[in-house]
């Protein structure tokens, strides 16, 4: 179907997209089959499903960690599998990623890894100065709560500091869109909230675009605008999460609307109770 002329373009597409891996039998695995998917400027999109689907996969076709074997992958209107190394390469640094096991450098410091990328891959106008890195450096960490870590190691940190580290990273040659590979599934439930408060305020106030994959349903109803269900690598349905009136398809969808549900009631009941004893409110606040 051709967009209407109002639609605008989104910032991806994926398009008819598909992935087989070669088992080391020989035998061939299909982990995406013929997948076609957009995702808008600014948008947080959430990937479930169950262990397996091919939501990783699908993740990493977006900025080629896997290249297709068919199908187009479109970023900004250009297809990233016919661009030449160099463009490629330019262009990926337009799609950060951030991993469930954070992916530090153990030997470097704090500030040594996020100046990593900066010191790899020349900016928009070149080389990048050493005050240059320095600045952006200390801005990204600041950013994710990190300004006081710069000559830490990663081993002397928790897993929400490497997990912020990591985010600071993938931020410091100013993305456009964030990949999230299971960014919260090593982190425990306090950890994982403050960690999605941080993303939540990179998407609204840098307005980067983030890719989530997760299988933890909370962490989608906590960030996420759309949620596109994977089963058996392909995308069997999507939805505004927020929208609990149009019937979910697929198991996970459903399961989510429940559990979305129930948080709502859970608030209402909050709100409720707040309401009738007023002096519970704290007055400092
Ligand atoms: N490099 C590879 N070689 C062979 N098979 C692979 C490779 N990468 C992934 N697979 C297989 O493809 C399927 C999809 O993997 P993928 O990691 O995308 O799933 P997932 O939905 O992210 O699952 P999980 O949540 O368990 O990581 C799995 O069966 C996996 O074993």
């Amino acid at each position: 179907m051709t967009p209407a002329a109002s639609e605008p373009v989104p910032l991806i597409r994926l398009e008819a997209v598909s992935k087989t891996f070669t088992l080391p039998d020989g035998g061939r695995f299909p982990a995406v089959q013929s997948v076609t998917l957009d995702i808008a400027a600014g948008q947080v999109l959430g990937l479930i499903g169950r262990s397996g689907a091919g939501k990783s996969t699908l993740l990493r076709l977006i900025n080629l960690l896997e290249r297709p074997d068919a199908g187009r992958v479109l970023v900004d209107g250009r297809d990233l599998v016919t661009l030449p190394k160099r463009e490629l390469r330019a262009t990926r640094q337009h799609l950060g990623m951030i991993f469930q096991q954070f992916n530090l450098l153990q030997n470097a410091t704090v500030f040594d890894n996020v100046a990593f990328p900066l010191r790899l891959h020349p900016g928009p106008e070149g080389k990048r100065s050493k005050a240059e890195i320095d600045t952006r450096v200390r801005e990204c960490l600041a950013l994710v709560g990190l300004g006081d870590k710069l000559q830490a190691y990663p081993a002397q940190l928790s897993g929400g500091q490497k997990q912020r580290v990591a985010i600071a990273r993938a931020l410091a040659p100013r993305p456009q869109v964030l990949l999230c590979d299971e960014p919260t599934s090593a982190l425990d439930a306090e950890t994982t909230r403050s960690v999605l408060q941080t993303l939540r305020e990179i998407n609204q106030k840098l307005g980067v675009t983030l890719v989530i994959v997760t299988h933890e349903l909370a962490v989608v109803q906590a960030l996420c605008d759309r949620a596109a269900v994977v089963e058996g690598g392909r995308v069997v349905e999507q939805f505004a999460v927020a929208d609990l009136d149009t019937p979910r398809l697929s198991a996970l969808g459903q399961e989510l609307a429940q559990e979305q549900g129930k948080t709502r009631v859970l608030a209402e009941h909050a709100a409720r109770t707040a309401a009738a004893s007023p002096t519970s409110v704290n007055p400092a606040l």
